[in-house]
């Protein structure tokens, strides 16, 4: 199914990066807001042109204008009023939102009288910590999965269509249900936002001295903390009960663990016992999160090269990569508080590292 038109309603974070990809892939992007200070700026960031909805006594010149599909990139508790106005406004041929929670705005656009012929329901799986169209990335959604809902009652062209868009944004297609679909991502996005919260949320009032000597650990859990509440409100009310039951689950490791901890203190030497269990359980989940591109899980080498704290020692490591012909699978960064300096960390194929470092080396860079 081609996609000559699509209509992006929602120009924030997920809407714009969606249509940045359309736009890369040469597809025509419509795009609205109720913010128009969002539309400009998505506008002016070249993810497409601003929509003009159509009005009653059209000519067939702008009848042409329909989109061939409408995105629907709101918060969750606004995709069924939108897509019931936009197809009151027969802006589209199909319809898709992408909210993080799928049963309920299916279950409202059903009450409200929406046609559920021309709509499925999807929800990419990637995202940032950041709201807004200045977040936005083209490359956002590759090779992440997108999962797509559709319902019994979904037109078999109306999901080529919500397919076509996925592919267009070199995103990876998971067909779910949308309850298994809630309750699986209550384990693998809901519920460890709740959990990085909570830990970011004892930072509120750490001491600096602790917080000088926050390290990459907490960075890493905590990151996705540092998201939009409103947002977040609105997704977890979606997704309540499987939310809760995961969380009550770790709840109840972390109350064992805070109890093995309490009688270790007390000289109690077995609970060690516990702590490693659950330790070791952590690391066969943490092992089963697929790889990259959806793959099996793989682990990654990490070169760790000292940097300068100053512009182009990023792109100038880069390029020696590119020299030696190592693939780069991710990079993070880590500032030395206080030092003009930080640590650059490569993950790279295990059997690459060697090389790597053999070059970074030669070239005088230091690789502890
Ligand atoms: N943030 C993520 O990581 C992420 C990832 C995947 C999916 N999602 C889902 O994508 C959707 C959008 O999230 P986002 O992160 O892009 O948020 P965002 O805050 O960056 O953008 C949301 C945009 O929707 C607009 N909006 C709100 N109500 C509207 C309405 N009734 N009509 C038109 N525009 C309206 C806002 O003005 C805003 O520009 C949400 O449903 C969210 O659950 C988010
Ligand atoms: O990586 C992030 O910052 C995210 O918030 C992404 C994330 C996730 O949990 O993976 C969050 C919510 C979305 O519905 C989809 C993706």
């Amino acid at each position: 199914m081609d996609l000559r038109t699509v209509l992006v309603v929602g120009t924030g974070l997920i809407g714009t990066s969606a249509a940045l990809a359309l736009r890369k892939r040469g597809v025509r992007v419509l795009l609205a807001d109720r913010d128009q200070g969002a539309v400009r700026l998505a506008r002016e960031l070249g993810a497409g042109e601003e929509w003009q909805p159509m009005k009653g006594g059209q000519s067939a010149a702008q009848a042409a204008e329909r989109a061939d599909l409408a995105i629907i990139a709101v918060p969750p508790a606004y995709v069924a009023t939108e897509l019931l106005e936009l197809q009151r406004l027969d802006a589209a041929r199909f319809y898709t939102d992408v909210a993080s929670v799928k049963a309920e705005p299916i279950h409202r656009a059903a009450q409200l009288g929406c046609d559920l012929a021309t709509y499925v329901a999807s929800h990419p799986l990637a995202g940032r910590e950041k709201s807004g169209p200045g977040a936005a990335r083209d490359d956002l959604f590759l090779g992440r999965p997108w999962a797509l809902c559709p319902t019994e009652e979904a037109d078999p062209e109306a999901k080529a269509a919500v397919l076509r868009l996925i592919e267009l944004c070199g995103a990876n297609a998971v067909e779910v249900s949308a309850i298994d679909h809630d309750r699986a991502v209550a384990v693998v996005s809901h519920a460890p936002h709740v959990a990085a919260s909570a830990v970011a949320a004892r930072l509120a009032d750490a001491t600096d001295v602790a917080l000088g000597l926050a390290g990459q650990g907490v960075r890493d859990v905590t990151r996705i903390a540092g998201s939009d509440p409103g947002l977040w409100l609105g997704i977890l009310s979606g997704n309540a009960s499987p939310v809760a039951e995961v969380l009550e689950a770790v709840a109840n490791d972390l109350a064992d663990a805070a109890s093995a901890l309490r009688a270790l203190a007390e000289g109690d030497g077995t609970a060690t016992n516990e702590i490693t269990q659950l330790l070791k359980r952590g690391v066969v989940g943490h092992d089963r999160i697929p790889g990259k591109h959806g793959g099996p899980a793989s682990s990654y080498a990490a070169v760790q090269v000292v940097i300068g704290d100053r512009p182009g020692q990023l792109a100038r490591l880069f390029q020696v990569c590119d020299e030696v012909g190592v693939n780069v699978e991710d990079v993070r960064l880590e500032h030395a508080p206080g030092l003009p300096l930080g640590i650059a960390e490569l993950s790279v194929e295990p059997d690459a590292a060697g090389t790597l470092t053999e070059a970074l080396r030669e070239r005088g860079w230091q690789v502890p």
